[in-house]
């Protein structure tokens, strides 16, 4: 019956939910099933009404339990039982670091060992999808369908789910048109949508480049502070607009603008991210202190629009290798990289240096 939402609808709903602070239910084959519900978004009354259901416990990723000395027995992640006594912020203290120098958590924290992971970790790719902070509160319920149909909540299917959380959704060009701008009047815009409901991605052509030759292109990565703010944090606003002013020089080159905001963690949690660099955290510490890895975007995004707009070859604008060995591992030849050094200043001295040191960036 078309009428009834696929589980790519299913899992953009549980998304959405999970970011407004309502509760989703999940279930596997084996007849477990749990309610999760976001820790960040989570209220003192939801939480009250979750343990009348069982003994919740907060589900963390593995770098999260590293910073709170937890041991994560599921490797990639731990779950942490909740005191009897705990209100929520000690929940929201577990999952959010923004505290974790003044109120240092009273430990030990005890996590589970025994028993079945995967509906946690559905929970938490699902937190981290929705760019909000990856940890969620998990209560096991029985006959977890009829409890999601009885409360009205969105019900996801751990064997239906689990490739669509681990894959990149299609994207399809809803709209292109001609932009004129201050590098060249031969400007395009074409808009991407993916077919999950998630962030649209845009690629910017300029002048009409020669399908069957390696095209100047740049995969930037959306950037609210640097990129429109002139942010002095980052080199990004500088690059972006070096990369089109070296497009326009040419008179050809192809811009992919990827929203995948503090490389992929979103916007709220690149600011507290910068809140903890402000106590001394380099980029990849916070990040990590957050519950994240490094770095969380998809560049496959990119060979796909590349793809569709009948590319195959590039000279890449970049100093990421990281870039480079998935444009061709997914099927884009990186004929050239093509450094791109500007933007410099005091304040990201120490950000630039550790990519360097950490994230493999050519200087
Ligand atoms: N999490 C996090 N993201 C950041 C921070 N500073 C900048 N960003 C994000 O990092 C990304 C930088 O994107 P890019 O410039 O495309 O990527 P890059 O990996 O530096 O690679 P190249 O610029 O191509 O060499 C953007 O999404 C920024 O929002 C930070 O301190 N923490
Ligand atoms: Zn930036």
């Amino acid at each position: 019956m078309s009428l009834i939402p696929d589980i790519t609808e299913l899992l953009a709903r549980a998304r959405a939910d999970l970011r407004m602070g309502v509760p989703v239910v999940l279930t596997d084959d084996s007849g477990f099933s749990v309610v999760a519900i976001s820790a960040e978004t989570l209220n003192p009354q939801r939480l009250a009404d979750l343990k009348k259901l069982g003994d919740p416990v907060v589900a963390i990723t593995g770098r999260r339990a590293e910073t709170l000395k937890a041991r994560a027995y599921d490797g990639d992640l731990a779950r942490v039982s909740i005191p009897a006594d705990a209100d929520i912020t000690w929940v929201q203290a577990v999952a959010d670091p923004s505290d974790d120098l003044n109120a240092p958590m009273k430990g030990p924290l005890m996590t589970e060992r025994h028993g079945n992971a995967n509906l946690h970790r559905i929970a938490i790719a699902l937190a981290k999808s929705a760019r909000i902070l990856p940890a969620a509160v998990v209560v096991p319920v029985e006959d977890g369908r009829a409890f999601a149909v009885s409360h009205g909540l969105t019900c996801i299917d751990h064997t239906r789910a689990a490739p669509h959380l681990a894959d990149r959704s299609a994207l399809h060009e809803v709209v292109a048109a001609r932009l004129p701008m201050e590098v060249s009047e031969a400007g395009r815009l074409h808009v991407f949508r993916p077919e999950d409901g998630g962030e649209e991605h845009y690629a910017v052509e300029i002048g009409r480049p020669d399908r069957d030759k390696p095209v100047l292109a740049r995969l930037h990565s959306a950037c609210f502070t640097g990129d429109l703010m002139g942010s002095l944090k980052c080199d990004c606003g500088p690059q972006l607009r070096g990369a089109l002013a070296q497009m326009g020089a040419e008179g050809a080159g192809v811009l992919l603008y990827l929203n995948q905001e503090g490389r992929g963690i979103g916007l709220a949690n690149k600011m507290r991210a910068y809140f903890l660099q402000d106590q001394g955290f380099d980029t990849v510490e916070a990040n990590h202190r957050l519950g994240f890895e490094d770095d969380e975007r998809d560049f496959r995004l990119g060979s796909d629009i590349l793809k569709s707009l009948g590319f195959n070859s590039v000279r890449l604008l970049t100093n990421n290798p990281a870039k480079i060995s998935m444009m061709e591992r997914t099927g884009i030849a990186v004929t050239e990289r093509v450094p791109l050094k500007v933007g410099e200043t005091a304040h990201n001295r120490g950000y630039l240096a550790t990519k360097a040191a950490k994230s493999g960036h050519l200087l």
